[in-house]
Formats: structure tokens, C-alpha cells, sequence
């Protein structure tokens, strides 16, 4: 979206009382489903009715305006005295209409308002509200015998059929994707941690029909809660709410806070829950010592583009999660990208492939540009040709499923301008540096894996 023009809007408070009045009357939801198209469907039908009423904006700053409101809605509900409050004039003569808007939403968003405020862990306080504890009752008992049929069949909130739809055959495509229709409207998944993993695989996982009200996510501070918001997924402060709403929980924090956060949920976690690791490092072994007997655990290294549905992603299963939680998994990460499950030993290699990987490509990215700059190229312009360069030859590597050293021979003229650049890059020792780096990145895993089981 070009933005020019749209951040200095002069809004004065009538006009934006017939925008809400406008929004109210058309379906907001979804316009909150984090989906490009129908959002732009929605903000069309405000254009032409703003457009009738007299009012002449674009598309582009109906949705900016949109997005500040809604930003300062959810400040302010947080916290009744948020600064947001006087960047948006006459707020209080949109309050009604807003919580009208994102009431009719409740289903989807399911924050409350607290008046006690939360501590948190780096000096940021908030006031959304924390919910009890569950019951002693959900905790997982220590001798529960509930078959894999029974436990699947409890995570998919019932619906799931035996027979056929049960998935029990290996790797059976068809009966991940049956599960999947089966199993997404009901399935409750949970993000410890809101880091930039977290939004990265729920942003993957929402880019299906997956609904936003059915994901949670909680970190101790608000820093980042915003930008789940935004996709319409309820934010707590509470990690053990998480725990007790979901039927997946994903732990994405940082691998040296795995021992405090495990310590603190792990009571909680019961024969209905899949507790997915992304942690570098951490092994299956120290998971599994920190969560109850015959919990079911999986390690997976998820990558940043997700985030865009190009991840690349590998998962490794605990002794306990059985082949039915793997195509569930699968399921509900295929939107995330190309998803692989493997040995455990091989996490660890993948963290250093591709979870790190992803990095070593931006840096190659940004040599490329500063080349091209260096050669007398604007700067902007190299980025973008260096970034479409990169895209442009991934997706060719991946589509044509030719060797890289194919590809490179059919770009090289004998004499030309590639074998020259190519001999410089050799001379540079870009080869063994960049095997250099995935091992090194691989050791640092293993490092991290080590320091987290230390840290007991
Ligand atoms: N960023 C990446 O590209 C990748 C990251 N990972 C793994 O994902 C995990 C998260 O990494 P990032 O998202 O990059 O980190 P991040 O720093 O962006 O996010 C960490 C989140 O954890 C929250 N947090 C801190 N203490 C917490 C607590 N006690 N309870 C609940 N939440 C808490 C923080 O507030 C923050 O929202 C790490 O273990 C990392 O190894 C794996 C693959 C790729
Ligand atoms: O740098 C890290 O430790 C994480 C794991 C893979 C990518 N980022």
C-alpha cells in the first residue's frame, strides 16, 4: 500500500462519526480476519457509501483511519488514561460506536478489562485482566489411561469422527486434510510468548480458514500484544490461561526461559494437550523431564517466513505423541510452508539450515545491494532488485527441483559476466563460509540445548 498522503488526514469528528456509523452497518468481522481481499471488499463498500454521504477519501485512508481507531480502542481499553487518548480528537464521541463494532465481535476477541495492573517482566504494566487459574480438575492425572482415539477426539472439541477420518494410517494426506476440515473450527491453540516466531506461525496458520478467536497468546508484557490483536486473537498476561483454553500450546519463548515457563505451566498440561516446542536447542529430553509423564510433546524449528507462508519447518515427535499428533500438527501448520518431520538429531542441523538460515540469505541480500551501490546504483532500487533476485531464484531452485549447481551452470555463459562474479565470490570463500556457518549455528543449538538442560 502506498502510504503517501494517507498518515496527514484531517479527520474532523463528524466525518468520522459517519465512517463508524458506516462500519457498524457492514460486516466488520470480516474485516477482522486478517484477510487482505475481504478487507479491501469491506473498505470498497465504506469508500462508496463515504462517497455518497459526501465524504471523498481513498480506500487506502479509510483503512488507515480504520486502524488508528481500532489501535486506540484496544490502548484505551487496556488502559482508561492511555496517551493514545489524545492522538485521536474526540475519541469519547467514538467510544460507543467503536464497542458496538468490536463487540459484535466477542466471540473473536475475548479480552476483559481489568482494573488491577499486571507486572511484568521488563518494566511494562497493563491492565488486561487475569484469568484464574483452571481448575485442579484439569490437571493431568497421573495414572490417566485415555486412548489416543479419546484424546484426539477431546482436542477436536468432539467432532472428530472414528474410522476412516481418524488418520491412523501413516503420512495419509487425505486423512490429514479430511482432519483438517474436521478439526479447525473447534481445535484451540495457544502461543506462550508473542515474539516474532509466535506472530510469524499464527499469522501462517490464520492465512487458512483458521478463525482468529480460536488462537490465544500471552506474554508478560504488552509490547507486542497489539499485533495479535490486530488479527483478531485474544492477549492475556496469564500463561496458564493459555494452558487450560488450548488443545495445542506452542511454547515460543526464548530457549533460556524454557525451564521458568515449563516449571509454571506444568502443572496444568493434561492428556488433551500437544505441547509444541520452537526453543533452540532445547531436546526432547528436557521438555519431556519438565512436563508430566506421557505428555505429549513436539520439538519443531519453524523459520520467519512463515510469517508469508514460505516457511520451512521440522518437527521431531516426544516419546509419547503419536502419529495422529503429527498429521495434527501438520494440518494445522501446512499454511506456515513446507512442514517435515524427521529425527531429532536433525533439529538441531535444521536450526543452522534454515531457522538461522533465513538470516545468512538477508545478509547475502544486503552484499548483493551494496554491490549494485557500489557500482553507482540508489540504494532503494538495489534493494528491491537484490530482494526480487532473491525470491526470483528460491522459487525457481525449489519449482524446477533442479540442483543448485545446475541452475548456476545454466546462468553462466562461457567468458561471460557470471563466471567472473562467481570466481570472486569462490576467492572470497563464500562456499566454506557459509558451511561454516551453518555448523557453527548448529553447534549454538546444540549449546543452547545444553545451558537449558543445565539451568534444572
Ligand atoms: N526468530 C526466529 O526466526 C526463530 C525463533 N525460534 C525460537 O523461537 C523462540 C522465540 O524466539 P523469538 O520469537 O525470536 O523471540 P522474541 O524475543 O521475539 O519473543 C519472545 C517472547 O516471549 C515473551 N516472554 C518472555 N518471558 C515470558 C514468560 N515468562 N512467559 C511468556 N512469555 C514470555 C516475550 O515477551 C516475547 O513476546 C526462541 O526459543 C527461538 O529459539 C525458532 C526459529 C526461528
Ligand atoms: O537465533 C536463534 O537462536 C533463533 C533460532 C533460529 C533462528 N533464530
Amino acid at each position: 500500500m502506498d502510504d503517501s498522503g494517507i498518515k496527514k488526514q484531517n479527520w474532523d469528528i463528524t466525518e468520522t462519526e459517519v465512517f463508524l456509523d458506516i462500519l457498524k452497518n457492514l460486516d466488520m468481522k470480516k474485516c477482522r480476519d486478517g484477510r487482505k481481499v475481504r478487507n479491501h471488499k469491506v473498505f470498497t463498500m465504506a469508500y462508496n457509501k463515504m462517497f455518497a454521504a459526501g465524504y471523498h477519501r481513498t480506500v487506502d485512508q479509510l483503512k488507515f483511519r480504520w486502524k488508528l481507531l481500532k489501535s486506540t480502542y484496544y490502548k484505551v481499553k487496556r488502559d482508561p488514561n492511555s496517551p493514545a487518548l489524545n492522538k485521536v480528537n474526540g475519541w469519547f464521541r467514538y467510544e460507543k460506536a467503536m464497542v458496538e463494532i468490536m463487540d459484535a465481535e466477542q466471540s473473536v476477541v475475548e479480552v476483559e478489562v481489568n482494573h488491577s495492573r499486571n507486572n511484568s517482566d521488563d518494566g511494562e504494566t497493563s491492565s488486561l485482566h487475569w484469568t484464574q487459574p483452571c481448575e485442579e480438575s484439569t490437571s493431568r492425572s497421573p495414572d490417566a489411561t485415555t486412548s489416543d482415539t479419546e484424546t484426539l477426539h477431546s482436542r477436536c472439541g468432539g467432532r472428530l469422527v472414528e474410522g476412516p477420518l481418524a488418520a491412523t494410517q501413516e503420512n495419509n494426506v487425505q486423512a490429514q486434510s479430511m482432519l483438517q476440515v474436521k478439526m479447525e473450527p473447534q481445535l484451540k491453540v495457544g502461543f506462550i510468548g508473542a515474539g516474532n516466531m509466535a506472530f510469524g506461525i499464527a499469522k501462517g496458520i490464520l492465512s487458512g480458514d483458521f478463525i482468529p478467536g480460536n488462537i490465544k497468546v500471552s506474554a508478560p508484557s504488552s509490547r507486542n500484544l497489539d499485533k495479535f490483536e490486530e488479527l483478531g486473537i485474544a492477549v492475556t498476561h496469564s500463561n496458564v490461561e493459555v494452558v487450560c483454553w488450548s488443545d495445542v500450546v506452542f511454547i515460543a519463548v526464548k530457549p533460556h526461559l524454557i525451564y521458568v515457563v515449563l516449571n509454571e505451566i506444568s502443572r496444568y498440561v493434561t492428556d488433551r494437550h500437544i505441547v509444541v516446542s520452537v526453543a533452540a536447542g532445547v531436546t526432547l529430553a528436557a521438555l519431556e523431564q519438565l512436563l508430566p509423564d506421557s505428555s505429549v510433546i513436539i520439538r519443531l524449528m519453524p523459520n520467519l517466513p512463515c510469517v508469508v507462508q514460505e516457511g520451512a519447518l521440522l518437527f521431531a515427535r516426544g516419546s509419547h505423541a503419536k502419529q495422529e499428533d503429527a498429521n495434527l500438527l501438520r494440518s494445522l501448520l501446512h499454511r506456515c510452508g513446507l512442514v517435515e518431520e524427521g529425527p531429532e538429531d536433525w533439529i538441531d542441523i535444521h536450526t543452522g539450515l534454515s531457522g538461522s538460515g533465513v538470516a545468512f540469505v538477508y545478509l547475502f541480500a544486503e552484499a548483493l545491494a551494496e554491490g549494485a551501490v557500489k557500482m553507482g546504483m540508489p540504494s532503494a532500487l538495489a534493494n528491491t532488485i537484490a530482494s526480487q533476485t532473491v525470491l526470483g531464484a528460491g522459487r525457481l531452485l525449489r519449482d524446477s527441483g533442479k540442483h543448485p549447481a545446475q541452475l548456476r551452470s545454466e546462468v553462466c555463459t562461457p567468458g561471460g559476466t557470471t563466471i567472473f562474479g562467481l570466481h570472486s565470490l569462490e576467492q572470497g570463500g563464500v562456499r566454506a563460509a557459509t558451511m561454516s556457518a551453518v555448523e557453527s549455528a548448529t553447534n549454538r543449538a546444540k549449546e543452547l540445548g545444553l545451558k537449558s538442560t543445565a539451568m534444572k
